[in-house]
């Protein structure tokens, strides 16, 4: 990879592997726009693209993402090839560098607008550990587990970027220990590590998406927390699934990371057994080896491996549309919680405090079972880039304030 005219240190994040997509404002000019994320700076997207007069200036100079989502793969690739020529060639420095801004001097917005919010449970070490804690008298792994992508439809408007402060929910909750459900502020607050992707390309109703046509429709990947509510969750989802339990908020990281950016992070997914159905099979490996990290008030609690996930974002992408359901531009569907075989790999405190009953002592001499007021709680992730780079998500953080 050729070198950048800006100096940039390559242990810091944001180095010309990366690349990603957000949107941002200043104190001196507090309108959203588009920005990419370069070592400590954001470049402007749109005021250097007219700046060198790209023919795409129109196109991603917006209050959002959306219209450069919208464009498809082509005009992506075009945008990403031309970001990498101004950053790296000498002729383009003087039109180019009056557009960045101090990274730490920008507020970030959420990038673009979210159509649909899908939320997927596709690790095996994650659902097999909920299994045991929720149904202990059943076997940990549905029987329809390892024939198709399970999942849920969330809800779209609640979904916040980074930074976002996380009211703790209220609804009912039935203790075993009461003879009839409670009303309150949940007790069992928790997270949900886990992969976002949102969606460029639509594809009309009627019709499906390929495994194989995965890069063609999602425009990039992010980090997502899901906020759950234990005990809400627990006392509600039968039959129906999630709802109240996990719909009061999701975090979202605020850079987005373009599909192009992880050739050198795609690896086999797990073997599969049984083999799917044809429309659940592809030709090309989309397993993404992405290492994230989960910190509870600054300490590291878990380290999820995202290439241990079972089914991929490809397979849940072919098994959304299958139906005939169509995508929109800013369809957002999340991997499910990321959890790896070791007690240090799981992605959310109810299998890391196997429901409460093994609580966490962290290094500040506090212990935790589910969340408390004024916890914060911080997803970062890496992943390789080419030949020896790396690939930085950033992160997605959130705070939690006390019930209304
Ligand atoms: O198995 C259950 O009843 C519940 C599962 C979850 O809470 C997980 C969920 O939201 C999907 C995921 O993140 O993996
Ligand atoms: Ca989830
Ligand atoms: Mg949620």
């Amino acid at each position: 990879m050729p070198d950048s005219w800006l100096d940039l240190d390559p242990d810091a994040p944001f180095g010309l592997a990366t690349l990603p997509y957000g949107v941002f404002s200043t104190a001196a000019d507090p309108a959203p726009r588009t920005g990419v994320a370069v070592g400590a700076h954001v470049l402007d997207l749109g005021a250097a693209a007219r700046a060198v007069g790209a023919p795409f200036a129109d196109t991603v100079a917006g209050p959002s993402l959306d219209a450069l989502m919208a464009a498809g793969r082509p005009v992506w690739d075009q945008v990403r090839e031309a970001l990498t020529a101004w950053l790296t060639d000498p002729a383009h420095e003087a039109a180019v560098r009056p557009h960045l801004v101090e990274r730490d001097a920008v507020t970030l917005h959420l990038p673009f607008t979210v159509a649909d919010y899908v939320d997927f449970y596709a690790s095996e070490h994650h659902a097999s550990n909920v299994g045991r804690i929720f149904r202990p008298e059943q076997e940990p792994l549905t029987p329809n587990w390892r024939h198709l992508p399970i999942g849920y439809h969330g809800r779209s408007g609640t979904v916040v970027v980074s930074g976002t402060d996380i009211v703790r929910p209220t609804g009912q909750r039935k203790p075993p220990t009461e003879p009839a459900p409670v009303f309150g502020p949940s007790v069992r607050l928790d997270i949900e590590a886990e992969v976002g992707f949102v969606v460029g390309t639509p594809s009309p109703m009627g019709s499906r998406v390929a495994v194989d046509d995965f890069a063609d429709h999602v425009f990039g990947v992010f980090l997502l927390n899901d906020w759950s509510a234990r005990d809400l969750q627990a006392w509600e989802y039968v039959p129906l699934g999630p709802f109240l339990g996990k719909s009061f908020a999701t975090s979202v990281s605020p850079w987005i990371v373009p599909v192009a950016a992880l050739s050198a992070a795609r690896v086999e997914q797990p073997a599969q057994d049984p083999e799917p159905l044809p429309y659940l099979r592809g030709a090309q490996p989309w397993g993404l080896d992405l290492r994230l990290e989960v910190r509870l008030n600054g300490h590291v609690v878990s380290r999820p491996p995202f290439e241990l996930m079972y089914w991929t974002a490809a397979q849940q992408l072919a098994h959304m549309t299958v139906n005939g359901a169509s995508l929109r531009t800013g369809d957002v569907y999340a991997s499910g919680t990321v959890s790896g075989p070791e007690a240090g790999q799981r992605g959310c405190l109810l299998e890391l405090t196997w429901s409460g009953k093994e609580p966490l002592h962290l290094p500040d001499g506090t212990e935790r079972t589910f969340l408390e007021d004024g916890d914060e709680v911080t997803i970062t992730a890496t992943a390789p880039g080419p030949d020896g780079t790396r690939v930085d998500f950033g992160e997605v953080a959130g705070r939690v304030l006390p019930a209304r």
